[in-house]
């Protein structure tokens, strides 16, 4: 060691007041990151500095109704007399009593153990740690163990109630703290929440120009929809036919991050076998007879976007396994090609078949329908959503008006009433099919009347079967089995059949049938074709 440096040493070692010796004890407590943390030091520093069997901090639990250890699980109940600490905290004045008193004295299961590994002859000393600002009253209980002397002198040394105070102070600033930093935490989490929400909704809002309905089913569709837009999981649409899978599948790709990549979309059953393979991989020159050019799939034109397969149901078994290769590995190979491909896309499947059906008749594989409904979705039939059937029918006769470039038309009562009480087995293709018909034949300036409406369907077709301004062919049906309904029914066809012939003019139709206009009226009202 140099001169200067030994005189340094000797200094540090001589000449420091007590005061500046400590220093680094309270630097190491001011570090503590946690009140764990100062709890730990605080015990240790006291134990190894002043050569005591034991110390440690116990701190009281939020609810104040026990003491715990930071080393252990084990709880003082503060209202259980049968362990020392309750004592201290109950009369808020330190405590001093022998190890052996203690064993014969307090029998808690856990003090005992505490005790354990002491010396009958060593002295305890607890004191009640109080918050000296703040709001907590009592943090906890500090249990100092070693021969009576040394506790006596420590009790009694002003250095230890700063060191006391120290704790304290920074225990309770430390706890505020941490509050603090959870409540802020909880709150951040919950205001995330509150802005995914909301960002969601607000999304789900836009979605609905496109996907109309404001029923129950209709806004939970929507969330689902932007829900799946946000991954990249492939999406299972089922539903029957009609209820507006292909709408969905477009937004599903318009909300998502791929939206500005391409939508591929090929109907599988409506592509012979033997022409599906090479449309969906593509095939490379020469591959087969008549290929005179290499030639992309759909596959690879979605590279980066959206691949829609509609009626997945329908896809032969050998490509279903081709499919599946796609999903798994993200790899192809084209017809006759020699080289795999990579494929990044994003595949949505739609059906109107129940899949599990198709499955047990060994026609869809199983592994393929559980790789496709990694996000499935199903579609309410428009019998589910009745309360949607008036702002769809609105929003078809505004498109119609505009797409003909009509007047704007409304819907009288009556004619809402039959939409409402009709059947649609093609749903909501079905009703748009009914609505374009109806503002076909009604006259230029008037509303859609109920007399215009189609007939009853009678196949599931999706179509309209519409009632022609011929005469009424009288099916005398072997199934009629309610006479006055089936005469009500006629009357209704045939009063329809004239108000269409003559553009809804009532006057006229009621002299064609020989009835005075204010009888054609009412029947009108009774069989709700009319009500003005
Ligand atoms: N929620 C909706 N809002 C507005 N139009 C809709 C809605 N749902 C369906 N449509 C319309 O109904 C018609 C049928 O919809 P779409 O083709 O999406 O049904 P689909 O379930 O794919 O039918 P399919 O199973 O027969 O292929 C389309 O004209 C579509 O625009």
């Amino acid at each position: 060691m140099t001169l200067p440096a030994a005189n340094a040493a000797a200094v540090s070692q001589t000449l420091l007041p007590a005061e500046l010796a400590a220093m680094p004890l309270a630097l190491t407590l001011v570090e503590s990151s946690s009140t764990v943390v100062l709890r730990q030091q605080a015990a240790r520093l006291l134990q190894s500095h002043l050569g005591l069997a034991l110390a440690e901090c116990l701190y009281i639990e939020g609810s104040g109704r026990w003491l715990g250890r930071d080393s252990d699980n084990v709880q003082f109940d503060c209202a259980d007399f049968n362990h020392p600490y309750a004592h201290v905290i109950r009369s808020g004045k330190p405590l001093t009593l022998s190890v052996a008193d203690a064993r014969i004295r307090l029998d808690h299961p856990g003090f005992q153990a505490q005790l354990a590994p002491l010396t009958a002859t060593s002295q305890l000393h607890i004191r009640p740690l109080r918050a000296v600002d703040g709001q907590r009253e009592w943090l906890g209980a500090l249990l100092l163990v070693g021969q009576a002397a040394t506790l006596t002198a420590l009790i009694d040394n002003p250095g230890m109630a700063a060191y006391e105070a120290l704790l304290c102070r920074l225990w309770s600033r430390l706890a505020r703290e941490q509050g603090e930093r959870q409540r802020s935490q909880v709150l951040q989490d919950s205001l995330t929440k509150l802005n995914d929400g909301a960002r969601r909704q607000a999304l789900a809002d836009q979605l609905a120009d496109d996907l109309l309905g404001q029923s129950v089913a209709m806004q939970a569709l929507r969330r689902h929809v932007i829900r799946a837009a946000e991954t990249n999981l492939a999406v299972l649409l089922q539903g029957e036919t009609g209820t507006g899978k292909d709408r969905v599948a477009r937004a599903i790709h318009q909300f998502s991050g791929r939206a500005k990549e391409p939508f591929m979309a090929i109907n599988c059953a409506a592509i012979p076998e033997a022409l599906l393979e090479s449309e969906l991989f593509g095939h490379a020159k020469g591959a087969f007879s008549g290929a005179d050019h290499a030639r992309a799939g759909l596959i690879s034109q979605a590279h980066g976007g959206t691949l829609f397969l509609d009626e997945i149901g329908d896809m032969p078994l050998a490509l279903q396994a081709k499919l599946l290769r796609v999903l798994e590995s993200g790899r192809y190979r084209p017809l006759g090609a020699s080289e795999e491909r990579c494929a990044d896309l994003r595949l949505v499947a739609a059906t109107h078949q129940p899949l599990r059906e198709r499955i047990k008749q060994q026609h869809f594989r199983a592994d393929l329908y559980y790789r496709l409904g990694q996000f499935p979705i199903t579609l309410p039939a428009l019998s589910e959503r009745q309360d949607d059937i008036a702002q769809l029918a609105q929003a078809f006769i505004t498109d119609f008006c505009e797409r003909e470039g009509r007047a704007e038309m409304g819907i009288t009562p009556a004619a809402l009433r039959q939409l409402y009480r009709r059947e649609y087995p093609g749903n909501v293709r079905e009703l748009k099919n009914i609505v374009d018909y109806a503002c076909a034949m009604t006259p230029e300036g008037a509303d859609i009347d109920a007399y215009v409406l189609p007939g009853e369907q009678q196949e599931t077709a999706g179509q309209p079967v519409v009632s022609t301004a011929e005469p009424v062919a009288l099916a005398l049906s072997d199934d009629i089995d309610d006479l006055r309904q089936a005469l009500r029914d006629l009357e209704s066809a045939i009063i329809r059949q004239r108000l269409q012939r003559f553009g809804g003019n009532r006057a006229q139709a009621a002299e064609s049938l020989g009835l005075p206009k204010r009888t054609l009226a009412h029947k009108c009202q009774l069989l709700e074709l009319d009500i003005k």
